[in-house]
């Protein structure tokens, strides 16, 4: 993180909604001075006016004129196409550009900003708590440090992982940049579950969250891997078994969660194509 302390120069995020603004919540508490952290959004939402009433950033509905040292683009990948030609203002040709739009790709960004520094960057929504993974892919024309830039900066949200090929970042994006959303259906399900065999809808919720909640935290801290982390959990012939048999069928959640992870992967492999 002392790449984002000792400052990685002006950074203008372009989009500050969701994904936007829970990356800008790492680097705002990681300490980047307020006069380097640009936004652009025409509408900003609740998380970025805070920030914005709290002075802890410039914003603006419009891309300023004067040149930025890192772009990270954050607006939804059909917007993308419009916002591109009024970046130039704000390029020179050493700007790193880092694009989160699921989708997009390295090309489509370079038909319009030209040859130039382009990381592609999938982070997920946990960023919000310093607790997300985002994967990334560099164009040639990122230099060491660039890179060293870019991933001081996506991990301010979190862990950062780098893939050798652009086409593998839908793939990530099934995984992990949708992924908390399964999680949170998850969460969801096991409440209902809950709820459908007489529990009270409150304690079925608060049953399901810290389960869910407690057994990621258990992943990331534990030296174990899941699957030795769930035999923990399986008496022979228990409870857990009874389940397990149902969700380790062979039309369960395994070929279940390829189905739609693979849905995921096609809605970006299609977005590129909007
Ligand atoms: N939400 C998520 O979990 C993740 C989203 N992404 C990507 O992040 C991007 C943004 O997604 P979300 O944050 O979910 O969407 P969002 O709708 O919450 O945020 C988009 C923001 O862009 C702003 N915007 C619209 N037009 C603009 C313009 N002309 N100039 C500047 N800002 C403009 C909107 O006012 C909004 O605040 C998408 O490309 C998505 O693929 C990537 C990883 C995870
Ligand atoms: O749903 C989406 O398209 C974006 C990309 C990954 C998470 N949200």
């Amino acid at each position: 993180m002392s790449a984002v302390s000792s400052g990685p120069g002006r950074l203008l995020l372009v989009g500050g909604g969701n994904m936007g603004g829970a990356m800008l919540r790492g680097w705002v508490d990681f300490g980047l001075p307020a006069d380097d952290l640009h936004v652009v959004d025409p509408q900003p939402g609740e998380a970025l006016r805070a920030l914005i009433a709290e002075g802890r950033l410039r914003h603006s509905t419009t891309v300023p004129t004067s040149p930025f040292d890192v772009v990270v683009l954050a607006v939804k990948p059909q917007v993308m196409g419009d916002i591109l030609p009024n970046l130039a203002p704000a390029l020179t040709p050493e700007t790193l550009v880092i694009s989160v739009a699921a989708g997009k790709t390295i090309a489509f960004i370079a038909a319009t900003l030209g040859e130039r520094p382009i990381v592609r960057a999938m982070p997920n929504t946990p960023a919000l708590i310093g607790r997300g993974i985002t994967g990334c892919f560099a164009n040639p024309l990122v230099t060491p440090a660039l890179r060293d830039k870019a991933e001081a900066l996506l991990s301010a949200s979190g862990a950062v992982v780098w893939v050798e090929a652009e086409a593998d970042i839908d793939a990530v994006t099934a995984v992990s940049g949708s992924g908390p959303a399964y999680v949170f259906h998850l969460t969801e399900a096991l409440a209902a579950a809950g709820e459908a065999m007489g529990l009270a809808p409150d304690l079925a919720m608060t049953l399901a969250r810290h389960t869910v909640a407690g057994a990621g935290e258990l992943m990331i801290q534990s030296p174990e891997a899941p699957a030795q982390l769930r035999r923990n959990v399986t008496s022979p012939n228990g409870t857990t078994q009874a389940a397990l048999d149902v969700l380790m069928a062979e039309d369960g959640l395994g070929p279940l969660m390829r189905h739609a992870v693979t849905a995921a992967r096609d809605r970006a492999r299609e977005l590129s194509k909007d």
